[in-house]
């Protein structure tokens, strides 16, 4: 039997009713109506007609890790059946609630592995809302026709800002002055305390948060170095060096910027330590994984670190609590022994500002593909829009076929399609997975099974909906 996933039915609301036009992704395209317009220089504006998959009830979404009230808003205005957990769900649990979803809403701890995911047979799409998605197993999730989005750069101020805060906090030991004065010890002391005006930061990863950071470091009166893989514009007065041992060599502060890769695992670990400046200090606010805490550990004991600031690790409690020991990692104790540390709990973009940005950024983008198939944005299909059907287009519908990227697919489509008009097509691939959109013209309600069931036979057929 069909499911939701691939059988598509026609909406209730697609007839002649008003339609909310807040889902359509051309709205924005669209200016209000002049008043030399309403005069009748215009006959009537086009109206984008609202697709729907199906009747929008029937879309199952799971929200877990305390996703913003915007974002629920978003998706439960559309009418979708949004179900919202405060934590993230051990595997057991996620494979089983995931079997019924169409559509997941995940943060940084949720991990959606190939095991996870091969359990997902009604998922359409995933929702990261963050930055990272290395949580989910994007390749897999692409062959299986499952698109993923996050939100780029809504809280890459909200990082930037709180590594700034840090800077000043380590030099000036200002998490241990207040510590010893919660136990009631006045302990008043300038040694080893500076000003950062004038110091170098050595940012690792010149992207979104890192040139950000890069700008308000400038502004307090510090030289900036960075490094990254890739040639970068600088910001201000700022310097890339050539690779990241020149960084270290010379940076007062060096903080760390880059995603999790295979790449980036231990990339801070004894032998960079060793090339640090004696009486430095380590920032990380990336990926647990970035950096060996041990080596840290001992680097700090050395006094080779004066200080570190770390918001995330290897792991994560999947919930608020008292989790944080060496059960957890296994070097939890001797971590919160130390002096001039800096620990908190991955709160790098937790503000009020992008976790309401990130709500909404990520629902439109659910809502996009779920009503009209559109991938912008998408970090693992290929990005494809096309302009919405119109009130005034009827008998049109949107084939969406994902599908794998060998030859001769565009053919076998096209036969299928070669009964109705075709008015917009568009086709692109990323790896093995290919993603087309056609928008096809004088379509009765009959024929949408038909062509359904003619594209979802092919062997090619990775997903087949079509909407109208
Ligand atoms: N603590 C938090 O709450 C929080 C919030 C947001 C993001 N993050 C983490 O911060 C990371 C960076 O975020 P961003 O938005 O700036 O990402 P970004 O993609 O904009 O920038 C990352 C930069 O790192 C560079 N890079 C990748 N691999 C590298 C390597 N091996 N060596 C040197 N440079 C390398 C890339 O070229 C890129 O310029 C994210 O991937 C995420 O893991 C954490
Ligand atoms: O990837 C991100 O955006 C950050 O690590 C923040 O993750 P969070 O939304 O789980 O706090």
């Amino acid at each position: 039997m069909a499911t939701a996933r691939d059988i598509i039915a026609p909406s209730r609301n697609t007839g002649t009713v008003s339609y909310s036009l807040s889902v359509s992704p051309t709205t924005t395209f669209h200016s209000p109506p002049s008043k030399s317009f309403m005069a009748g220089a215009i006959p009537h504006r086009v109206v984008p007609k609202q697709l729907k998959p199906f009747n929008t009830e029937d879309i199952k979404i799971l929200l877990l890790e305390n996703v913003n009230q915007t974002g629920r808003d978003v998706l439960t205005a559309q009418g979708y059946q949004v179900e919202f957990l405060k934590t993230s769900l051990p595997e057991g649990q996620l494979i089983e609630k995931i079997r019924d979803a169409h559509v997941i809403g995940i943060r940084s701890k949720t991990k959606l592995t190939d095991k996870v995911l091969r359990e997902a047979k009604n998922l359409l799409v995933i929702g990261c809302f963050c930055i990272g998605t290395n949580q989910v197993d994007l390749d897999y999730a692409a062959k299986h026709g499952i698109a993923v989005f996050n939100s780029p750069f809504a809280n890459s101020r909200s990082v930037a800002e709180l590594v700034i805060a840090e800077i000043i906090a380590l030099a000036r030991q200002l998490g241990d002055r207040s510590n010893e004065l919660h136990r009631g010890i006045w302990n008043k002391v300038s040694a080893k305390c500076w000003e950062i005006r004038g110091k170098t930061l050595g940012i690792v990863g010149y992207g979104h948060i890192g040139s950000q950071l890069s700008v308000l470091a400038e502004a307090m009166g510090m030289s900036v170095i960075y490094y990254d893989i890739l040639t970068l514009m600088a910001m201000g007065s700022a310097k890339q060096v050539p690779n990241l041992d020149a960084l270290l060599q010379d940076a007062d502060f060096v903080t760390l910027h880059v995603p999790e890769t295979p790449e980036t695992k231990d990339m801070i670990s004894t032998k960079q330590f060793e090339k640090m400046k004696t009486g430095s200090y380590l920032i990380n606010a990336s990926r647990g994984t970035v950096v060996d805490i041990p080596a840290l550990i001992e680097a700090m004991r050395s006094g080779k670190v004066a200080g570190a600031a770390l918001d995330v690790y290897p792991n994560e409690p999947a919930a608020n609590g008292n989790y944080f020991n060496s059960q957890l990692n296994q070097w939890g104790e001797e971590l919160t022994s130390l002096s001039n540390i800096i620990l908190t709990p991955h709160i790098g973009g937790s503000t009020e500002e992008a976790q309401r940005a990130i709500g909404v950024e990520v629902s439109d983008a659910l809502v996009r593909y779920i009503n009209q198939g559109i991938t912008l944005g998408s970090v693992n299909l290929p990005e494809v829009t096309m302009r919405s059907i119109t009130l005034d287009e009827p008998n049109h519908a949107r084939v969406i076929y994902i599908h794998r990227n060998v030859p001769g697919v565009l053919r076998k489509v096209n036969e299928i399609l070669a009964e109705h008009n075709v008015d917009k097509q568009i086709s692109d691939s990323k790896g093995d997975t290919a993603y087309l959109m056609a928008d096809i013209s004088d379509v009765k309600t009959d024929d949408i099974k038909k062509i359904h069931d003619s594209l979802d036979s092919l062997p090619s057929r990775i997903v087949t909906r079509v909407l109208y």
